[in-house]
Order: structure tokens, then C-alpha cells, then sequence
């Protein structure tokens, strides 16, 4: 079970569909024996993270794909702060400034534990792990001077992947430390083949008109167009001239409700996310994709010991909404479940 934007997420350099050049000169980096920091800039949906995994795949190889997700605990000494961190062998990718003026204190955790790490694998492609900072230009000051200390001190075995929407909140320090990678934003010809393509696949023939409709509405954010293609297609309008464009905000919509859901388990909450399932299907946007967007985000910010199993009920309600009829009853039996998960994971603490 997995959104289109992941199943056709482009795996390796060679594979990257647009800004040819720029690719050429990731590869050249990669085949390099060492590897500068590096600061990626770009808006969101131009295709940073896609770069970023290839690039680290090309350097490493697949084993960058065996990676875990951990929600860590950080004791800051007035209060406990929890981070979800992805980790694999060679790297780690985590948004610290989601916990907004501790960063500070996460950064220099997690660079100190890895950096004093030494590689075990002898066998290594590389003596250096990387850490990738998602978010860096919303890093507090204080998070980035850190940063920046670190940059000079850990630079035989650790490099930074800084990735950003605009280097203007970045510190100069920091900036001129960095190689800086700019993704420009796909042009509308680009997406137009990507999302041709990508409906091929799924075995639709996108028209022209859709396609560029689509586009024209996703503010060049690849990410965007490509899921209101996918609710397009399951709708079965990829072809229809009066297909109706989801919302682009829908996808905020359901990441707050999964937030919503993790924050409290009251069967009053549980009566409020009805509403808003209504609320996204009177948008039409159809309720599998409501289901696959809510389970990752649940999964992602869930307590890891709860993540296998909101997975596996996500995929069980997924296959009663294919087969039933009642698609609301099916999206609040599972935000029940989901619910009456955390509720036991609490009352086992
Ligand atoms: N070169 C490419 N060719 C084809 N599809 C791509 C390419 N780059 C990215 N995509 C698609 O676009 C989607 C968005 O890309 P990505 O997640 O890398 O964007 P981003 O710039 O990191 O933005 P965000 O922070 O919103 O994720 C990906 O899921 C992927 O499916």
C-alpha cells in the first residue's frame, strides 16, 4: 500500500527525470571520493528529497533503503522532547526544528552520537555517515551556531545534507561552508511527462487537458500534482475535460487530522474526525487515499512500538473499503482502532 508519489519516486540518479545537468553533477560528487556539506535549496515539491535519496544510494548503495524510523526521547533538563529520526547504516535524516527551541539541544545530541560512532563496517563505501537536516532554514540561530561548530570538528567521519526552501535564513557560516545545490522548481513541460507517465502505470490515459489543468494548479509542486493526479485517476476522470481538481490543501487537511487523532482518544474527538472524513469526501477525494494519507502520517508521528500495527490495520480497513460500500464507517472503525492502540500503549506505560 503506497501513494503514487512513493511507488514512482524515482530510486537512483540515472532515473531522475528532469535538470539534467544538475544530475550530471551530483554524479560527479557522488563518484568523488569525499563528499562536501552540502546545502540543498528549493521550494517544496521540486524534488529535493528524491535528489538527496539518489545521491546517498549512488554513494552507498541500496543499503540507505534499510532504514528504520525511531521516535527518540531527548531529556533537555526542563523537559522531554521526542523526535522521529530515520536511520539506516550509512545515514540519518531528521527535522529537528519540529521541536521548535530545544533544537538546539537535539542537533548536538544526535551529531555528538554519530560522529563518535566510528563506521563498523569495514567494508563501507565511505568512512563518513551523513546526517540529512530537513527544514534547516527553520532551524533556530542558536541550533545552527551549534551546527556549525560541529561542521568543523566531526569532518572525518560525518557529513551534512542541509536541505531548505531559501538559503536567506541560513547563517552565513554556515553557508559558506556548504556546497550549495539549488533544485529549481520542475517546468510545467516537466510535469506534464511526469504525470503522463506516472498515470501509464496505473494503466490511464491522462489528457492533455487534465494534465495541464493539474499542473496549473499544483504551484509547480511535483508532490501536489502528483497526488491530485492519483485522486483523479481513481476517480476515473483522468480522461474527462469536467474532472474536478482536489483541493491542494486537502493533503494539511489530513495531516492535522492524523495529529488530531494522536493528541487525544476521546470518543468525542473519535465524533469530530467523522466529520471531517465527510468533510474530505464531500471534496471528493476518494476514501483509500483519505486511509493511505492518514496511516503514514499516524505512522510517522505514532510511538514506534504502535507503527507495525497501524500499518497492518490500515491495510486490513483498506481492503473493506475496496470491497464495501460505506467508506465513512470504514475511515472511523480504523480511527477507532487506531485510537483504542494508543489508548493500550499509554495504559502499558
Ligand atoms: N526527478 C524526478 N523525476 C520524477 N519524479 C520526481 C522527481 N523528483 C521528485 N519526483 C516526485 O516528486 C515528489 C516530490 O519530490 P520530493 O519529495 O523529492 O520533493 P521535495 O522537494 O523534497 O519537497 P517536499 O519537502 O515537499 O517533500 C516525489 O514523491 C517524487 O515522486
Amino acid at each position: 500500500m503506497s501513494l503514487w508519489v512513493d511507488r514512482y519516486r524515482p530510486t537512483s540518479l540515472a532515473k531522475l527525470d528532469y535538470h539534467d545537468d544538475l544530475t550530471t553533477r551530483l554524479t560527479h560528487l557522488s563518484a568523488s571520493g569525499d563528499l562536501p556539506h552540502l546545502l540543498v535549496t528549493g521550494e517544496s515539491g521540486s524534488g529535493r528529497k528524491t535528489r538527496v535519496m539518489a545521491m546517498l544510494r549512488e554513494i552507498f548503495g541500496p543499503a540507505v533503503d534499510k532504514a528504520k524510523i525511531d521516535v527518540k526521547s531527548f531529556d533537555t533538563g526542563t523537559r522531554k522532547v521526542d523526535l522521529p529520526i530515520v536511520s539506516s547504516n550509512y545515514h540519518l535524516e531528521m527535522s529537528p526544528s519540529d521541536v521548535g527551541n530545544q533544537d538546539r539541544f537535539v542537533v548536538q545530541e544526535v551529531i555528538k552520537e554519530v560522529a563518535q560512532s566510528q563506521q563498523i563496517d569495514a567494508n563501507a563505501a565511505r568512512r563518513f555517515k551523513v546526517i540529512v537536516i530537513h527544514e534547516a532554514d527553520n532551524l533556530s540561530r542558536d541550533a545552527q551556531a551549534g551546527l556549525r561548530r560541529t561542521m568543523e570538528k566531526y569532518t572525518a567521519n560525518l557529513r551534512l545534507i542541509l536541505v531548505c526552501n531559501s538559503t536567506t535564513r541560513i547563517i552565513a557560516p554556515i553557508r559558506s561552508r556548504c556546497l550549495l545545490v539549488r533544485v529549481p522548481s520542475p517546468s510545467k513541460q516537466n510535469m506534464i511527462a511526469i504525470l503522463t507517465a506516472t498515470a501509464a502505470k496505473e494503466r490511464h490515459t491522462l489528457s492533455e487537458a487534465v494534465a495541464t489543468n493539474i499542473v496549473n494548479k499544483s504551484d509547480a509542486n511535483l508532490r501536489r500534482a502528483l497526488l491530485m493526479l492519483e485522486v483523479v485517476c481513481t476517480k476515473g476522470q483522468a480522461n474527462d475535460p469536467a474532472a474536478e481538481i482536489p483541493l491542494p490543501d486537502w493533503q494539511e487537511y489530513i495531516h492535522n487530522l492524523a495529529d488530531f487523532i494522536l493528541a487525544d482518544q476521546s470518543p468525542q474527538r473519535l465524533e469530530a474526525a467523522r466529520k471531517r472524513f465527510y468533510e474530505l469526501l464531500a471534496h471528493a477525494i476518494p476514501a483509500s487515499v483519505i486511509l493511505q494519507f492518514l496511516a503514514m502520517r499516524l505512522m510517522a508521528k505514532a510511538p514506534e512500538p504502535l507503527q507495525q500495527d497501524i500499518i497492518f490495520e490500515a491495510a486490513e480497513f483498506d481492503h473493506r473499503i475496496q470491497s464495501g460500500t460505506k467508506a465513512i464507517f470504514h475511515l472511523e472503525a480504523f480511527t477507532a482502532k487506531v485510537m483504542s492502540l494508543i489508548n493500550g500503549y499509554h495504559a502499558s506505560m
